[in-house]
């Protein structure tokens, strides 16, 4: 976690406003003597203070820490005309801000020897609340995006490819010359809109294994954005009416929102899972990640300790100057009460002290990126495994690995077992269902032979078919070889019959034997077929009987 780091920047006073000044600076504070309020940060510059040890004192980290793969931000905030542009912009005599990371950008790229670097630059404006590419004029009105990959971004801005810094700050000239600047009672050259100065860093290794190969593919993009705020102004003081009235209350508004997303990310409201507003504005929502994200950010905040500011603009050989005393031939004399705004911006200043940012390397993996890391990994692994203990490791791995394969094939063998049980078991099963079932039909043959044979005893008279479902009972059977005897023995007599009887009938009649001695003959082949059937009944009447 990273806190965002604030400091603060005073601007020169005339003789006059130094004189009738209320504030004191006392080391990291900043005082009314006799008042409660007393506001601390972690730096304050005073008036005779170099822009460029403003910068050494955080921006210098920050622009260092892109390079290796972290966002940062860093915005000038302040009433209008305390200094925003001049600590950002500087002159050439004193360069501001942006010039200096840009040369210390450069300087610490060409001293990487190790990694390769491209970099890009944009330069956007947000007037009115649209957003304008500075370096693409006509490309006006941009909208604002969010993707997984990109994050925050606005759509259509030119992204120009920079290599070196006198192309970037021609490029910058440029697209200063079309941001709206207007005139007011209290700045020549008021800024009517926010510039976002941008930078965009990608780096990848190139330190080559041994087969050539680039030893890894990930490549780290990081922002660094550069902010100079547009001021907020009182309509009442800078005289503004028609165009910079609107501008001023747009400015007035976005200004609103930063500092209720402060005050919120301040009081700990997305920690709690709290509304933070960045969408309420543009500048809100560029700078989300600045405030409540993945970056290291700082604050200047400009302030100017005059009671009454008395500013001086005038025209000298056709060009407007600031003026510290006055001059016989001004123009505009505004005087103004400079401590309650200064007192407001000191507040959102110490309030955004209190807001911590999560930073982290933005490293984007290819997958062959990300292979060659995880080799990378194991064979450093490996290394360690082969260090101090790698006998006894090794001597361990083995004992293990022999205890792995018994164990294995102890469980093989005994599933083998149990396969084996589990098919005796059901084969014994069978046979005594076959067992059960063969007793079952036996108990039933008994049941029902006893059961006829008691029947018997009691009606001997009566004879009774018994049929015993699946099985032939012993009386049927009985039954069966008595009708059998009587076929056979009707059949016998038959045979008697027509042997003997019907045979010497034939003859008698074809030897010419009378007629009576034939009916004698039939007579007789009666007699004996009446014989017959009276044996066969007797028979039979015994039998069942
Ligand atoms: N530290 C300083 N030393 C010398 N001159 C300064 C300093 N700070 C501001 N000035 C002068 O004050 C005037 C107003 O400054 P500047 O334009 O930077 O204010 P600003 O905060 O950007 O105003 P606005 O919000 O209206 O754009 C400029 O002429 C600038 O040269």
């Amino acid at each position: 976690m990273e806190r965002i780091h604030v400091s603060v920047r005073t601007r020169p006073l005339s003789p006059e406003d130094t004189t009738t000044s209320p504030w004191r600076i006392s080391g990291k504070s900043i005082f009314i003597p006799n008042q409660p309020s007393k506001f601390e940060f972690d730096r304050i510059f005073r008036e005779d203070s170099k822009t460029e040890e403003v910068y050494r004192a955080r921006t210098e980290d920050i622009v260092a820490a892109a390079v290796r793969g972290f966002n940062g931000t860093v915005f000038a905030y302040g009433q209008t005309n305390s200094g925003k542009t001049f600590t950002m912009r500087g002159s050439s005599t004193d360069p501001g801000v942006i010039p200096l990371a840009v040369h210390d950008l450069f300087g610490i790229i060409q001293e990487e020897m190790n990694r390769e670097f491209l970099l890009r630059m944009s330069y956007m404006e947000i007037y009115n609340e649209e957003i304008n590419d500075l370096l693409v004029p006509e490309h006006r009105k941009l909208q604002i995006h969010e993707s997984l990959e990109r994050g925050i971004f606005v759509a259509g801005l030119r992204e120009e490819i920079v290599a070196s810094p006198e192309q970037v700050l021609e490029l910058m000239e440029f697209g200063e010359s079309h941001r709206h600047i207007g005139e007011t009672n209290m700045n020549l050259y008021s800024s009517r809109s926010h510039t976002i100065f941008r930078m965009i860093i990608e780096s990848r290794d190139k330190t080559e294994d041994e087969n050539g190969n680039s030893s890894c593919d990930a490549v780290r993009v990081s922002v660094l954005n550069l902010v100079d705020l547009a001021g907020s102004e009182r309509a009442a003081k800078t005289g503004a009416e028609g165009v910079r009235l609107k501008e001023g209350s747009h400015i007035n508004k976005s200004l609103m929102t930063l500092g209720t997303v402060i005050k919120k990310l301040s009081e700990g409201a997305e920690n709690q899972g709290s509304h933070v507003p960045y969408r309420d504005s543009k500048l809100t929502r560029i700078l989300q990640p600045a405030l409540g994200g993945n970056a290291n950010t700082a604050i200047i905040c400009n302030v100017t300790l005059a009671q009454y500011g008395l500013t001086i603009l005038t025209r000298i050989r056709g060009h407007a100057r600031d003026l510290w005393f006055v001059e016989t031939q001004n123009r505009f004399v505004t005087t103004t009460i400079h401590a309650d705004e200064t007192k407001s911006s000191l507040q959102f200043a110490s309030r955004a002290l209190r807001v911590t940012n999560c930073v982290h390397v933005n490293e984007i993996l290819t997958d062959a990126a990300l292979l060659k890391r995880q080799k990378k990994e194991i064979e450093e692994l490996r290394a360690k495994l082969q260090g101090s203990h790698s006998e006894h490791l090794g001597e361990e791995i083995l004992n293990l690995r022999n205890t792995l394969l018994q164990t294995e094939l102890e469980r093989e063998r005994m599933a083998l077992e149990l396969e084996e049980e589990k098919k005796a078991q059901a084969e014994w099963e069978k046979r005594l269902q076959e067992q059960a079932k063969k007793i079952e039909n036996l108990s039933s043959m008994v049941l029902c032979s006893n059961r006829d044979e008691s029947r018997n005893h009691h009606k001997k008279e009566k004879r009774r078919d018994t049929w015993c479902p699946g099985n032939l009972s012993r009386e049927t059977l009985r039954e069966g070889k008595i009708k059998f005897r009587i076929y056979v023995g009707f059949l016998g007599n038959l045979g008697n019959f027509s042997s003997g009887g019907i045979f010497e009938t034939l003859t008698a009649l074809l030897t010419k034997r009378r007629l009576p001695a034939a009916i004698n003959q039939i007579l007789w082949l009666s007699w004996e077929l009446i014989i017959w059937a009276s044996y066969s009944l007797l028979e039979y009447l015994r039998e069942v009987g």
